[in-house]
This record gives structure tokens, C-alpha cells and sequence, in this order.
């Protein structure tokens, strides 16, 4: 019988035909620190016992970060929460897909494999890339590696990005969305 990791490493990716988007004309050039998109976002931002993730942009339109694991983290004693590396991964994408196609979305989809145990101290080095583009469908995948740029693989996931309006966040979330996520922009750019 076929391993469920078999079952999950056969499965096409996308999903559905896509198209290879170019990086938007204001996509950061390589080499650029990424910052922040929300002061309180649990990923990127400034929160106690949040993940502190940070990004860079690589060559080939790969997007770097790094995901320290400390004790607010746990799952089991000493090992990572799944949950929460799944929630680096899911920053992780969207750094990457906001900042290549500068197109707002939000996971509509995040599959994730863990394949190596992740401890307590040690640092995930994530990269990412956008895998293809079907109409408001961005699609994305990242491979997580352990200490280093060529550690053995942790973590690997996918995800599907949708597209919406900037009135998504807005109606859903917080009438100030949109003057919170520019106080973030002017922090970058004073
Ligand atoms: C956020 C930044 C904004 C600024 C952007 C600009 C630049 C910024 C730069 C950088 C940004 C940096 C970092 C971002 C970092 C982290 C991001 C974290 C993101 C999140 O953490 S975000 C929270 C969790 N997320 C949600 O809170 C979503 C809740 N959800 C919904 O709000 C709706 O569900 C929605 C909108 C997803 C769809 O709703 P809808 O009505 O608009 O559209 P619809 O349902 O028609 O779906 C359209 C097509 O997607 C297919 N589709 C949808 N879902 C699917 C699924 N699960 N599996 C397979 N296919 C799926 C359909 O099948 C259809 O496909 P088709 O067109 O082929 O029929």
C-alpha cells in the first residue's frame, strides 16, 4: 500500500493549469530585507510570543526567511507545535506571494509535511516560491531546511493564495485596515 507521504509527494502541484507569472515591476530586487506587513500580525510582526519571522528576497525570485523555534513554541516537550511551523509556512508563502506579485490574497489552502522532527533552539530556513497563477488562484511552495541554508528538510508545504479586494479586510477584519497595513509601509519607506 502507498504511503501516505507517497500519496501526498505524487499529487500535481498546481493543482490546475496556471500560468508563470513575471515578479511585478515593484517587486523588492534581490537581496532586499523584507519587512513587516502588520505591526500585529503573529508571523512578521512586533508580538509577544510571536513567530519574529524575517524575509529576504533571493536571486530567481526565491524569498529567504528564518523561523527560530524557543520554548513558546511547543508542541510536545522540547519539539516544535506542528501548528505553529505550519503557521511559519503560511508567512513564509504569503511573504512571498505579496511581495512577487504585489496582488492581495489570503490562504484559501495550506498542506503541509512534516518530515523531520523540529527542537526547541533550532532555526528553520525556509524558501519559497510562487508556482503559478490561475486567474485569482496564486499558488506557492516552500521547503524547510534545519540550521542552515543546506540542512536536511524539515518541513515542506504548499498553499493556494486567493486573490481579493483590499475591501476584504477591511468588511472582515478592521475598518482601519488599510491605514494599519500603511503604517507598516512607512515604517519601510519614512
Ligand atoms: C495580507 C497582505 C495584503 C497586502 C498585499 C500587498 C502587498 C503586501 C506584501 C506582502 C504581504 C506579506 C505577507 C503576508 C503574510 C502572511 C499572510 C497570511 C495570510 C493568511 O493567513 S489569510 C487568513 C486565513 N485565510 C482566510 O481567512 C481566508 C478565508 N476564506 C475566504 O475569505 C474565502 O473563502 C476566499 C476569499 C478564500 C475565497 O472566497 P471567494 O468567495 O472570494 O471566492 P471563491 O470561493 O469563488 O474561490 C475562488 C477560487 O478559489 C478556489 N478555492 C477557494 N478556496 C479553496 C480551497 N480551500 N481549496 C481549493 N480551492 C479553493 C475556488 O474553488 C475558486 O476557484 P474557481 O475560480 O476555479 O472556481
Amino acid at each position: 500500500m502507498k504511503s501516505y507521504f507517497g500519496r501526498m509527494k505524487s499529487t500535481p502541484w498546481p493543482p490546475v493549469e496556471t500560468e508563470t507569472p513575471a515578479p511585478h515591476p515593484d517587486a523588492p530586487q534581490a537581496g532586499t530585507k523584507l519587512a513587516m506587513h502588520y505591526e500585529q500580525c503573529f508571523g512578521c510582526g512586533e508580538v509577544d510570543g510571536g513567530l519574529h519571522m524575517r524575509s529576504a528576497m533571493g536571486e530567481h525570485a526565491l524569498v529567504h526567511s528564518q523561523f527560530t523555534v524557543t520554548e513558546a513554541h511547543q508542541g510536545a516537550p522540547g519539539l516544535a507545535h506542528g501548528g505553529l511551523l505550519a503557521c511559519a509556512f503560511d508567512e513564509a508563502l504569503g511573504s512571498t506571494v505579496g511581495n512577487l506579485l504585489r496582488r492581495p490574497a489570503v490562504t484559501g489552502k495550506l498542506e503541509t509535511d512534516f518530515v523531520r522532527p523540529v527542537s526547541v533552539g533550532s532555526t528553520l530556513f525556509i524558501t519559497a516560491k510562487v508556482d503559478g497563477v490561475a486567474g485569482r488562484k496564486l499558488y506557492a511552495s516552500a521547503e524547510g531546511r534545519l540550521d542552515a541554508e543546506d540542512g536536511p528538510v524539515a518541513v515542506r508545504a504548499r498553499a493556494l493564495f486567493v486573490e481579493v479586494s483590499f475591501e476584504h479586510f477591511t468588511t472582515h477584519g478592521d475598518p482601519d485596515a488599510m491605514s494599519k497595513f500603511q503604517q507598516a509601509q512607512d515604517r519601510i519607506n519614512p
